[in-house]
Parts: structure tokens; sequence; C-alpha cells
């Protein structure tokens, strides 16, 4: 979810108009470099390094890289904002901004539309607070190993996935028993199940489950699968999903 402050140079509807004299945040129609969100295409410096950073994520997320074990500590929430502040996501077309803003912003925004749903206000702030892998404390990963659009690993890269060509180049993407419709998966196996590329996503999805968080599981599907645009976005993946998994869609459609 990209949501940007009020920005008075933009044209806005009546309705947002409404809405940014109310007090609230508004979605602006284009991004930071003037251009319409997530477009991965246009001509652009920005965009150089977006194609760059996914080439080397859709090298190397393998069913390998994705089954490794991780470390763990102990850090608050506000500690870990801070932490993620420091980085700028290489994977997004839109922002080049410190995270900090687009946490709370996103926070905000969720709020004044939902002002009942408490749980969906906390997820939205701690949504990509995964990102913190980045940092030295979380083990410095490179960033084409926690940020960007995820993708099941294990079965065929849909090619709805952004920059989809990168693919083939992944040794995956050669190996029989990985590349068909269901590769190592079955028909509604439920999301659970299917091992999706490591990332901000599944990894604060693991510390909310490990710590006993007690947000719904919307909340947690939410955290985990943010970034499946191409579930989400493009509705490719379906047949391994299971009934709870489309329950929960809803939500995030509502936070996309
Ligand atoms: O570039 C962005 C960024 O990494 C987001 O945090 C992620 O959730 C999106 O899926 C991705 O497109
Ligand atoms: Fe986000
Ligand atoms: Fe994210």
């Amino acid at each position: 979810m990209t949501i940007l402050i009020e920005q008075p140079e933009f044209e806005i509807g009546v309705e947002e108009r409404h809405r940014v004299a109310d007090g609230g945040f508004v979605a602006p129609h284009i991004n930071s470099f003037g251009h319409t969100f997530r477009d991965y295409h246009v001509e652009s410096e920005r965009q150089k390094g977006v194609e760059e950073f996914y080439r080397t994520n859709h090298i190397n997320q393998t069913v390998d890289f994705v089954s490794e074990e991780d470390e763990r500590g102990i850090w608050s929430i506000w500690e870990c904002c801070e932490l993620v502040n420091e980085f700028v996501d290489e994977s997004d077309p839109d922002l080049d901004e410190p995270q900090i803003q687009h946490l709370l912003q996103t926070a905000e925004a969720i709020r004044k539309d939902y002002p009942d749903e408490d749980w969906l206000h906390l997820t939205a702030l701690i949504h990509d607070l995964g990102k913190v892998l980045l940092h030295p404390a979380f083990g410095e990963l490179p960033q084409w190993a926690v940020v960007g659009d995820t993708f099941p690993v294990g079965c065929a890269f849909d090619e709805s996935i952004v920059h989809h060509k990168y693919f083939q180049e992944n040794p995956d993407n050669r190996n029989p028993a990985y590349n068909t419709k269901y590769g190592i998966f079955s028909q509604g196996c439920g999301l659970d199940n299917v091992l999706i590329s490591w990332g901000h996503d599944d990894y604060m999805y693991l510390v909310a489950k490990e710590n006993k968080s007690t947000l719904p599981s919307a909340g947690l599907f939410i955290i985990r699968y943010h970034s499946f645009y191409a579930l989400h976005r493009c509705g490719a993946y379906k047949h391994l999903m299971n009934e709870e998994d489309t329950e929960n869609l809803q939500w995030l459609k509502i936070f996309k």
C-alpha cells in the first residue's frame, strides 16, 4: 500500500477534497516522480534501479534459499520503526523516502477509513517492519532477499509477476519438479502450505506468530501476503488457496 501525505498541487475529486479539509490523508494519483503508481515500464533513472533490483531478486529466490533458517532477538515496535527508517526500498518505483513516514501514513489512512477496526490500524503500522532484515542487527540481508513483490517458489512463476523475464535465470525455472502449474503443491492446499519468496512479509508474519500476537487471522494474512500482487491484484495462484484464504483475501484487498 502506498499512501502519501496531502499534496495540494495534485488535482483531487470532491470526495477527496472533503477528506483533506477534514484533516485526513489523500492518496494522490501520481507518485513522487510524476508517474502513475506501480508502473514498472516508464523510462526513468529510478526504473533502472528497480529493474536491476528485480533481476537479482528473481534470479536468487529459490526453494533452497527460502528454506534457510533465521535468527531472532528482542526489539520494541517503535525501535523497529526507527531501524527501518534508515533504508530506501530499492524495489519501490513510487517512493524513495525512508520508511517511517510510509508506516505512519498507512496506519493513519486506514484508521480514517475503518475507525472501529483497531487491529487493522496496528496491522498497517507494522506491515513493513520486516524490512529490519536489511539492518546489520538483523543480519543485513541484501535488498533482493527483503523487499519487492513476493511470489510462490516450487511451482511455475506466473507471467503477471513484475519483470517476469528474469526468472529465466532462476535455476528453479529449469527444474521439472518446480516449473509446472502446481509444482510441489496441490489444488486448494492453502497458502499456509505454499513456499513464498523470502522477504519482509513472511519474516514479520513469523515474528507476530511466534510471539503469540493476538491479531486476527486476517491481520496476519495481510502482513504475510501484502506484497503478493500476482494474487491480490492479478488473481494468479488462486488454485492454491483454501476457504480461509478466500475470506482473508477480502481484507487484503481492502488494505491494498
Ligand atoms: O516495492 C514494494 C515494497 O517493497 C513494498 O514494501 C512491498 O510490499 C511491495 O510489494 C513492493 O512492490
Ligand atoms: Fe508498505
Ligand atoms: Fe511491504
